[in-house]
């Protein structure tokens, strides 16, 4: 691959690849329904994505009224996966230029893979549901490896360049898990703007940042390997 720097992007899911609150957010009200507890607003919903629908849930719980009881979020977090499940791609879209720039990398010669919090079979259900399996060497979830090591631990990041088949890596995302994993992986990190940012911008700490896709190839040419900037 003459002159691109990265042998493989890795890519977050919600909040990067695709805008998913919209059918996020229904499932968050669906559980707290199921409680008696009054819905929350989406914008307040995009601020509690980014670890797992088990995170939202805990998320949701602790600004309507605070936390339950352990076997009561269980059953609840469960409820919300299984709604969230049968209506995942009711309303959810790839941001706009995403898949132009896939196949732009793709034809830069770049591997691509997922990297996401959310479960495994849920994400894998979506990106096919939105024709975009066939973007991706490896997909990987929160839970593939565990929920203990999910993002903003770098295990899956490993594990998905080694599906890759090992080179140079690049970690797009919009939130600290990302940052964290990209980071903690050795890997540089592009934050987007039209995402889920759990903060500021500033405070993301990522290498580079992009508002629309179709930033993210010029801007992944100012990158270096491991993640200094040229310029
Ligand atoms: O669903 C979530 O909360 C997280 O998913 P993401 O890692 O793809 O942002
Ligand atoms: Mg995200």
């Amino acid at each position: 691959m003459a002159n691109f720097p990265f042998d493989i992007a890795l890519f977050d899911l919600d909040g990067t690849l695709v805008d998913s609150a919209r059918d996020l957010c229904p499932a968050v009200n669906h559980a707290l329904g199921l409680i008696g507890r009054g819905p929350v607003e989406e914008s307040a919903t995009r601020g509690m994505i980014g670890g797992g629908t088990d995170m939202m849930l805990s998320r949701a719980l602790e600004a309507t009224g605070g936390m339950i009881a352990d076997a009561e979020y269980r059953k609840l977090a469960q409820d919300l996966l299984d709604f969230y499940w049968a209506h995942l791609s009711d309303n959810t879209v790839p941001y706009p230029g995403c898949i132009a720039a896939l196949d732009q990398l793709a034809s830069l010669g770049c591997t691509l893979a997922v990297c996401t919090n959310k479960s495994e079979g849920p994400a894998r259900e979506l990106l096919e549901a939105l024709g975009m399996t066939r973007h991706f060497s490896a997909i990987y979830g929160g839970d593939t490896l565990g929920r203990n090591r999910a993002k903003p631990l770098p295990d899956m990041l490993h594990a998905a360049i080694a599906d890759c088949g090992g080179g140079s890596a690049v970690m797009i995302g919009d939130t600290t898990f990302d940052v964290g994993a990209g980071k903690a992986a050795g890997y540089p990190t592009v934050t987007c703007g039209f995402g889920y940012l759990d903060v500021a911008v500033s405070e993301l700490g990522g290498h580079a940042h992009i508002d629309h896709f179709d930033e993210l190839v010029p801007v992944l040419h100012t990158l270096n390997p491991p993640g200094v900037l040229t310029s």
